[in-house]
């Protein structure tokens, strides 16, 4: 027995020094490999370990892109590196390579604790990263994690302390570090900002300092992306010091265009010129002529892709529609996520929650109908086709107004797409479509209204002035455009000071219309304030809903409106309203109303004018009454029968209106009660895959973390020669091919993962065991 061990004991012992002896030749290699000379073509071409090697060509990675081959050999000697490189040129495993490498050669294990962490500006992004790694890391023995909010933090802290390499984004990992529960980072190997500059700018300044406060300083540091636009103030505070630049200029002021390095030449760029009210006709119209294609269409905001997407799939263009914004829950946008990438003919309407990093195979199109805040948003959203040299092509929509700005701009960066114009036989409006919607459903005139205010409210924040000229918005077009009776009225945070400052002599009426707010918050239509009825309070109550907004425009009465052709106003000559006359806007349906409706006072506050009005299929308004002359009034008899008359028929006409009412009433309760229950199924099934996916995105074992090429081994419970806690643990080994999951003791074998849902029942199995 005491034979047995001993020569078990000094098995390891050979195995370990063999260990060494492999990882000292490894830092040999790198230390004399020279990125100047040597010609690397294939990733076994670097100074890499076997572990990696098979991992890479298990998913497929052989040659290596430009921005690998000059990076990673950097990475590998510890310099710190700054790497820049158009977007789908594979900068993800030029630092994923490089983290796997060092943890390695430190001979990291699970007990070792954190090493490496990961930053990534979006969910989506981290997720995507998380999954690279997990495929290619299937033969080291180091643990990833990921922690991207949306998920219970104590569940993630209880396993944070287990994880090796951390992906997260900056707001999650921050929490983590403040709990001070479970993650240590006094360990910390590397650190890695994707998408540097969006990790730098100054929505994430504060948390991004503060993680990095936390931080050993000498830890080596990478930061990667296809613009890099931070300052060097930007850079120290990351404490880069002997960084050095990777297929980007040296000074991190510098312009990448002048280098040639922005956006990939497979990519064919273009624009066109479009007024904002047609923008929507143009993308319905371009929606429908490229049915076979895969594209994303970028918006400025989460609502206005709410509203495109819910009107866009009503008129059913004819191509399967998604959408995909940060204001959704989790488990929907990865659900998208995964459905968008697999399909083939499909239409993405997104924010720019997707513009950065996520790498959806076999775009043709991207499409930007709102225009970016800036140059390098640009490029990261068209970055989205023409990924690791396949074609692609991109399409801006450019308003008369941003356009010669814009195209400056983009011109600073060697961008210059071309001109393109829309035939005239394929121009088609849906305006009327649009309104006939917004008619019929007081959901989408919600939607739309919070559309067209997101969309101007982006406006009047963008930083770049002589882009986007908040001044001169065609808001009653726009409004129109997208269906709406009129532009609704906006309250603009901080307008007030604006407005006293005396820079703001020369801002618009409309703008100073947009700004009117009063005490509490809501919006003041100075012709309309001293008329504020019991009704308007009512409606005003109500003004989260639909209906007050519904109220407000059929009751609306500045001389703007009257000039309007909305297919939904009352044109009005006199601007006042009488508590009397509301009734007349409405129509009464319970007998009291209709008594009220038909009284002497009543008939007498019309004065005999017609103010109700009827809207045929056209939606195009008449009045309900016509005045006519006194003499063929009395050809139809005398006043008191044609008033009974009257009365006869118009109380018919609101009974069955009144029962139709009920029945509408009715369908509408229990279609709510429908959707109420729809909804809370889909709210427990979410819960359901969140709690599932909360496993899943928070530890995964990555491989057996052996060297040789016995993936089947284990560590047993021992201490090695640096000391270092040993214990028996599971280990994963990925087969491909392998169809059903099988446990084999102390290793449980499992097909390679593909999609998340794989990888969700692999650390679902990994935390079960
Ligand atoms: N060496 C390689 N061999 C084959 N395919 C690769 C290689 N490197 C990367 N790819 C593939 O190229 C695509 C783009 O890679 P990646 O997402 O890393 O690009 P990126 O430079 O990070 O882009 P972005 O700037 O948009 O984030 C991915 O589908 C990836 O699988």
């Amino acid at each position: 027995m005491g034979k047995v061990r001993n020569s078990k004991t000094s098995l390891r012992k050979e195995q370990r020094k063999k260990e060494a002896e492999y990882i000292n030749d490894l830092e040999r290699r790198i230390e004399e490999y020279d990125p100047k000379t040597s010609k690397a073509v294939f990733f076994k071409d670097l100074p890499i370990s076997d572990a990696t090697l098979k991992g890479l060509k298990e998913a497929s990675f052989v040659k290596l892109t430009e921005i690998q081959r000059d990076s990673i050999p950097v990475s590998l000697k510890n310099r710190d590196v700054l790497g820049a490189a158009k977007t789908g040129s594979g900068k993800t495993l030029a630092f994923l390579v490089p983290v796997l490498e060092k943890l390695y050669r430190a001979r990291w294990t699970e007990f070792d604790g954190l090493g490496a962490l990961i930053i990534s500006p979006t969910r989506e992004l981290a997720m995507q990263i998380y999954e690279v790694l997990t495929k290619i890391g299937g033969h080291t023995s180091f643990s990833a994690g990921l922690v991207i909010g949306g998920k219970d933090v104590k569940f993630e802290s209880e396993r944070i302390s287990r994880i090796n390499i951390l992906i997260g984004t900056p707001g999650r990992i921050l929490q983590h570090m403040d709990q001070a529960v479970g993650l240590n980072t006094d360990n910390l190997q590397m650190l890695v900002l994707d998408e540097a500059d969006r990790c730098l700018d100054m929505g994430f300044k504060k948390t991004l300092d503060a993680i990095v406060s936390n931080l050993p300083p000498s830890r080596q540091t990478l930061l990667f992306s296809a613009t890099q636009s931070q300052s060097l103030d930007d850079l120290t505070r990351l404490s880069l010091t002997d960084y050095q630049t990777v297929g980007a200029p040296k000074s991190a002021h510098a312009d990448n265009g002048e280098n040639g390095l922005s956006t990939p030449e497979t990519l064919q760029q273009s624009y066109i010129t479009v007024e904002l009210a047609d923008k929507l006709d143009i993308l319905f119209s371009f929606i429908k002529t490229h049915l076979k294609s895969k594209m994303i269409v970028f918006l400025s905001s989460s609502k206005q892709v709410h509203f495109v997407y819910e009107t866009f799939r009503k008129m059913q263009p004819g191509i399967s529609l998604m959408h995909l914004h940060g204001r959704q829950k989790q488990t929907a946008r990865t659900e998208t996520l995964d459905k968008f990438s697999r399909a083939q003919q499909v239409c993405l309407i997104a924010t720019d929650v997707v513009a950065r990093g996520i790498d959806f195979p076999g775009v043709d199109w991207v499409i930007q109908v709102d225009c970016p805040e800036d140059v390098d948003t640009y490029i990261h959203r068209v970055g989205r086709s023409a990924r690791y040299g396949k074609r692609g092509k991109s399409l801006i929509m450019l308003t008369p107004r941003e356009q010669e700005g814009f195209l400056k701009r983009l011109k600073t960066k060697n961008i210059e797409p071309n001109l393109l114009t829309i035939k005239q036989s394929k121009k088609k409006s849906i305006k009327p479509q649009l309104q006939s919607l917004l008619f019929k459903d007081p959901e989408l005139k919600y939607l739309g209204q919070k559309a067209f205010i997101s969309y101007v409210r982006s406006i009047y924040i963008q930083k770049d002035k002589e882009v986007f000229k908040f001044e001169d918005l065609p808001t009653e077009e726009f409004a129109q455009s997208l269906g709406l009776p009129g532009a609704p009225k906006i309250k603009i945070k901080g307008m007030k000071a604006i407005e006293r400052a005396k820079t703001l002599k020369n801002t618009s009426r409309q703008l100073l219309s947009l700004s009117k707010t009063s005490e509490d918050g809501e919006p003041i239509n100075e012709k309309t304030r001293e008329v504020k009825t019991k009704y308007d309070k009512m409606f005003g109550r109500k003004n989260q809903t639909v209906l007050s907004e519904h109220y407000l425009n059929i009751t609306k009465s500045n001389a703007q409106e009257d000039e309007d052709e909305n297919f939904m106003t009352v044109k009005r000559q006199n601007h006042k309203l009488n508590e009397d006359e509301l009734p007349e806007l409405t129509v009464p349906t319970s007998k009291r109303s209709i008594k009220k409706a038909l009284s002497k006072k009543a008939s007498l506050s019309s004065k005999g004018n017609a103010t109700k009005m009827v809207f045929d299929d056209e939606g195009t308004a008449h009045p309900v009454y016509e005045l006519e002359g006194e003499e063929e009034f009395h050809k139809k008899g005398s006043a008191e029968s044609q008033k009974k008359e009257f009365l006869e028929k118009e109380t018919k006409v609101m009974a069955a209106v009144d029962s139709d009412d009920k029945k509408l009433a009715k369908e509408k309760r229990q279609e709510k009660k429908r959707k109420r229950l729809e909804a809370m199924r889909r709210e427990m099934e979410a819960e359901l895959a969140e709690e599932y996916s909360d496993e899943a995105e928070t530890v995964a074992q990555l491989g057996t973390g052996n060297l040789s090429d016995d993936m089947e081994d284990d560590y047993e419970s021992d201490s090695d020669e640096n000391g270092r806690q040993s214990k028996k643990h599971k280990s994963v080994n990925y087969k491909r091919h392998a169809a059903v999951v099988e446990d084999h003791g102390d290793f449980i074998e499992v097909e390679e993962p593909h999609t998340l849902e794989d990888l969700e029942s692999l650390t679902a199995r990994l935390i079960e065991s």
